[in-house]
């Protein structure tokens, strides 16, 4: 399932046969890949995997080595596209010695059309520091004015590293209702994470990239029935070698205190078999693979 190259859609990105390299490392190696319009898209991969090289290249930080990098139809290096991109980096430059509120205006007056500073400080629930000097703030705040620094010129397109990254889970809740309302308003946002169960409530779209270059892209739900199939979860006192030996597993790990993890594409077969064996069981529970199922299959398998 890779992305194809025709596109029905308006694409906001678009990324063909990038290649970047930095002296003897290989960061992305042909990497082609859209991101359309309108949408909130998930990049996800494992570390080193080339997604905050991807970003630079987009927010026009960089040149490619070769191929072709396109934002909003046009090269992001140039001064016209840059001011219609929206970027929140993993780690943020941020002005320390002055006040929330300070900083968030001083940012509105780089761009024409920016936000009101209360809606931007209202977005990143800023509302109640807003008084305070950043380089007071937590570090969950300090990515909150990130977010704030990066939404207040009003872009079109947001990019954003990792953005929930030591927030504690109020925060990252208040930081999804404001990507979600960004992206009802028409916004293009592509984010990074590796929160994986937060890519698949909130995002139209997942790429997953291995090793610089796409191994798949698609809805949350492709990529979960690509995955297929069920896990299943219990305690027992089976080691890995007899619940690998169960009928229909496909994986299975241990750990120290049984807690065993299977996946399967015939949960009823792998129950069947163990209720058979008459194998004491506990906290038994079966679900729907999940996305991060489908991650840790594609990234698993060699790039
Ligand atoms: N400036 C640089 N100089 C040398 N190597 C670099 C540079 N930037 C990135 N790399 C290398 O390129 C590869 C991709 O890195 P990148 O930071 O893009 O990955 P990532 O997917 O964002 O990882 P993470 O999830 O850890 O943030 C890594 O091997 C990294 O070490």
């Amino acid at each position: 399932m890779t992305t194809a190259r025709r596109t029905d859609f308006s694409s906001a990105i678009v990324l063909s046969d990038v290649r970047k390299t930095f002296g003897p490392v290989t960061a992305l190696r042909d990497l082609t890949l859209e991101v359309r319009s309108g949408e909130l898209t998930a990049l996800l991969g494992p570390n080193g995997a080339g997604k905050t090289t991807a970003i630079s290249l987009m927010l026009g930080l960089g040149a490619p080595t070769a191929g072709q990098v396109q934002v909003l139809g046009g090269d992001p290096r140039g001064g016209a596209v840059r001011s219609r991109i929206g970027s929140m980096p993993q780690e943020s430059a941020i002005p320390l010695a002055l006040t929330v509120r300070e900083a968030v205006t001083l940012f509105a007056r780089f761009y024409p059309a920016p936000l009101a500073v209360d809606q931007a400080l209202g977005l990143a629930d800023l509302g109640g520091v807003a008084g305070r000097r950043a380089g007071a703030l937590s570090g969950g705040q300090k990515r909150r004015l990130a977010f704030a620094l990066a939404v207040v010129g009003n872009p079109e397109v947001l990019l954003i590293d990792e953005p929930t990254t030591g927030m504690d889970a109020q925060s990252r809740l208040a930081f999804w209702d404001a990507v979600t309302e960004l992206r009802t308003a028409g916004r293009t946002i592509l984010l990074t994470t590796h929160y994986l169960e937060e890519a698949e409530r909130a995002a139209d779209r997942v790429i997953v990239m291995n090793a610089g270059a796409v191994l798949a892209d698609g809805t949350p739900e492709a990529l979960r029935s690509q995955a297929g199939g069920a896990r299943v979860r219990f305690t027992s006192d089976l080691v890995l070698a007899q619940l690998q030996s169960l009928p229909g597993v496909e994986a299975a790990e241990v750990d120290d205190r049984g807690h065993a993890t299977l996946r399967t594409s015939a949960p009823e077969a792998l129950l069947g078999a163990l209720f058979a064996q008459g194998t004491p069981l506990s906290e038994l529970e079966v679900s729907r693979a999940s996305l991060e199922d489908a991650f840790l299959n594609l990234t698993r398998a060699p790039a």
